[in-house]
Parts: C-alpha cells; structure tokens; sequence
C-alpha cells in the first residue's frame, strides 16, 4: 500500500495539494527533472541525482533565482511518497512504488541516462565536501562492547586502492541507510540533526518515507549515504517496508527512555533483514534522547542495549540529537564501514570479472582474493 501523491502531499493547512509526487514511477512523465545548480551536495553536472531529487545544494552557496529575482522554495531532498503532518494525519495510499534505485541515476544536467561503461570512467567533479564529512582516519567505535570492527585504521586493500586511486565506481553509487524504529524514538531529529545541523521540540509523524544524501569524502575517495528515514507508526509500514530493499545499512534506533523500543528492535531489525540479503547489511542499534538520562539510569538502558546489541550482532551508540552528542561520529562511522565494504566489493568483483575468460572459463586463482568484511565476519554472536 502506498500512498498516491494527490492523497498524501497536503499544504501546512491541510488542504490537499495538487500534483505528481516526486520519486513516483506512475508520475514520472510529469516530474521535473531533477536540478542541480553546480553548489549541491552531487556536486557538479557530471554527478547523478535520483530522479525527483530536487537539488539546490545545502544552502551553503548562492542559490539560482527564478525570472522573478525570487529565492527558490527549499525543497525536501528526497520526498518519496511521504509526508511529515502533524500527528493524526491520514494515509489513505494504495498503491505500491519501486523505490528510486540507482536504475534511476541520471545525468542532472541533460536528464540521460549516463551509459555503464562512461560512468565508471568519471571522476567526480565539483566543490569538496565540507570539512566535517572528510573522514581521513578509522572513526572509532561507541564501545568494544558491541561494535563491528575493533580495528582503527583502514583495510590494507583499501588504503592501497584510495592511494592509487584505484576504487573503480565506488564514488559514484550511493550506499543506502534504512533507519527503522518505533514511533516518537527519535529517527527524523537523528537524521536532520546530522544533515541539516537542526533539532525540532515539536513532533511531525512521518508518513511513508523521506530521505536525504550526505557527501563524504572517505580516504580521500568521495563517497555519499543514502539515508531513508522510515516512518514507526504500525498504520505506515506496509509503505516503509517497501523501502529495506538493498540496504547496505540498518539503523535499528530506540529511545533510550522507554525500555518498550528496546524491546521491539529485534522485530524491526527481523523486518529489516528479511528484504536483504544474508550478511549483506551492517547493523547499528542506537539508543536516542541521551541527554534525558544520566548517572546510573543511563548505564542501566545502555547495558541493557549492548546486550542486545551482541544478540542483533549489531554495533551499539547513544546519542542525542538535541544536544548533537555523537551524532557526527556516530555517521562517519557509518560512512567509514560503508565505504570499506563498496571498495572491498568492487575490488573483488573487478578480480572476478578479470578471471572470467572467454565461454565463461575461469582460470584458478592464484593470489588472495581480497578479503571482505562478509568472509572476515565471524558466526558466533559477538563480531568484534
Ligand atoms: N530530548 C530529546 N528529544 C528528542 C530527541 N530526539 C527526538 N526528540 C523528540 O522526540 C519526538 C519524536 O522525534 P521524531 O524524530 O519525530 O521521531 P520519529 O522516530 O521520527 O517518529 P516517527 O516519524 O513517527 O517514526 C520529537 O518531539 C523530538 O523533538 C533527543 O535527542 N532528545
């Protein structure tokens, strides 16, 4: 069940607003193309946005006027058949949307498609990525109590790759994020707090989905997450669950106040996980509202989060995003175990693809291939 544009998208006043609702197949003729004016997060022409994506950068640099001399409208960044309303707001969608995949990609200048063979021989282009979205050192862990990776520099096959400049297209694809959890945790204040530095006392519902993409540059590598914001009222996740698909990433988030959220994790992250494939997905469990605890309560709801943490095999953090406490480290490390596992993958399946010889033959290998974080990851509960 989603919801149709017409339906869903409703002015602050509630009246319903006419329209395609961007990022929806069934309106894709009439959808904009998507715009980029050479400030945004893509960067310039040559980068490709998802269909629907209206991009006029972060607000950082001078933004186009239209013929009128007027400021653009800020646009949402990713508005896919979603809506944040005031609570109580209804949903009365049917029908079920793709989500806009990397099929999608295009050209943000002439609207094409950019050809597989030219795309991979790109270099990005475009402004750098603020400072703050320069990761140049392993971030590290919350706590080795439950964390993915207890190393704190990069894999040899990675620093070797982003030194030569050797990371096929892997600054040019997105990651995807999915952010699941109960409803009022706290998933929208988490994601705008890191990619729009803001906090809202004032709970909005999300409906369906929404998402946003960051720019990173990683080793010196750019490289961005697509982070969906799911919406955590049982009534809306039929249309959220259509979006899990092909996440490189899981963030299974509770509100550290309510030991009910912590409990429902493990159904959220079961969701989750049944859309993707087996060990395809990293896993973070992030107790949110850290400033509403301290002292002995907090150690409390954080131990009890860690334990759970080993069962779901996931990395655990607190955070807040009222006060923006680990909200930066918690999304460079994020971005960090992403980009390891896109270099890694795209340097095996280029090894694979250069083995594959006519009438698919394959000559026996004789190094090592490298090695993923799959093939490192080890069966028991706890991976660090
Ligand atoms: N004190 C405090 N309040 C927070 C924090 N994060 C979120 N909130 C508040 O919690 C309420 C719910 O936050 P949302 O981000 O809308 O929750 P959500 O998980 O996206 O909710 P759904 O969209 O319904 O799934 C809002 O009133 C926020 O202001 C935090 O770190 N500290």
């Amino acid at each position: 069940m989603v919801t149709s544009g017409s339906q869903v998208r409703k002015s602050l006043h509630g009246q319903p607003r006419p329209g395609p609702t961007p990022g929806c197949p069934d309106h894709a003729h009439q959808l904009p193309r998507p715009r980029c004016h050479g400030d945004c997060r893509f960067g310039s022409a040559s980068r490709s946005l998802p269909r629907g994506s209206g991009c006029y950068g972060d607000g950082r640099a001078g933004r186009r006027r239209d013929s009128f001399g007027r400021e653009p409208r800020p646009q949402r960044t990713g508005f896919v058949g979603s809506r944040r309303v005031p609570r109580g707001a209804r949903c009365h969608g049917d029908r079920g949307l793709d989500p806009p995949g990397l099929g999608s990609a295009r050209n943000c200048v002439s609207g094409r498609r950019i050809p597989g063979r030219m795309r991979s021989s790109l270099t990005p282009l475009g402004p750098s990525v603020s400072r703050d979205r320069v990761i140049s050192s392993f971030p590290k862990w919350y706590t080795p109590a439950a964390c993915l990776q207890l190393r704190e520099h990069f894999h040899g096959q990675v620093s070797t790759a982003c030194q030569r400049g050797n990371t096929g297209t892997v600054g040019l694809r997105l990651s995807k994020v999915v952010v699941v959890g109960d409803l009022y945790v706290g998933k929208t204040s988490l994601i705008h707090r890191f990619c729009k530095n803001v906090f809202d006392h004032d709970y909005k519902a999300t409906i369906g989905v929404d998402f946003e993409i960051e720019r990173f540059e990683v080793a010196g590598t750019p490289f961005s997450l697509q982070i969906w914001d799911t919406a955590g009222q049982e009534k809306f996740k039929c249309i959220a669950s259509a979006y899990y698909r092909g996440a490189q990433v899981i963030i299974t988030a509770f509100d550290l106040t309510d030991v009910q959220t912590l409990e429902h994790s493990r159904q959220w992250l079961e969701d989750a996980l049944r859309e993707n494939e087996p060990g395809a997905c990293f896993v973070f469990l992030v107790g949110t509202k850290k400033d509403l605890l301290s002292g002995a309560a907090c150690e409390q709801a954080e131990a009890e989060a860690v334990r759970l943490a080993n069962e779901m095999r996931a990395e655990y953090w607190s955070v807040s995003a009222k006060t923006g406490e680990n909200v930066k480290a918690f999304f460079s490390r994020v971005a960090a175990l992403a980009f390891e596992r896109s270099v890694l993958q795209d340097l095996e399946r280029r090894s694979s693809s250069l083995l594959q010889v006519g009438g698919g033959d394959v000559i026996r290998m004789e190094g090592r291939r490298p090695e993923t974080p799959d093939s490192r990851r080890p069966s028991g509960p706890s991976c660090c």
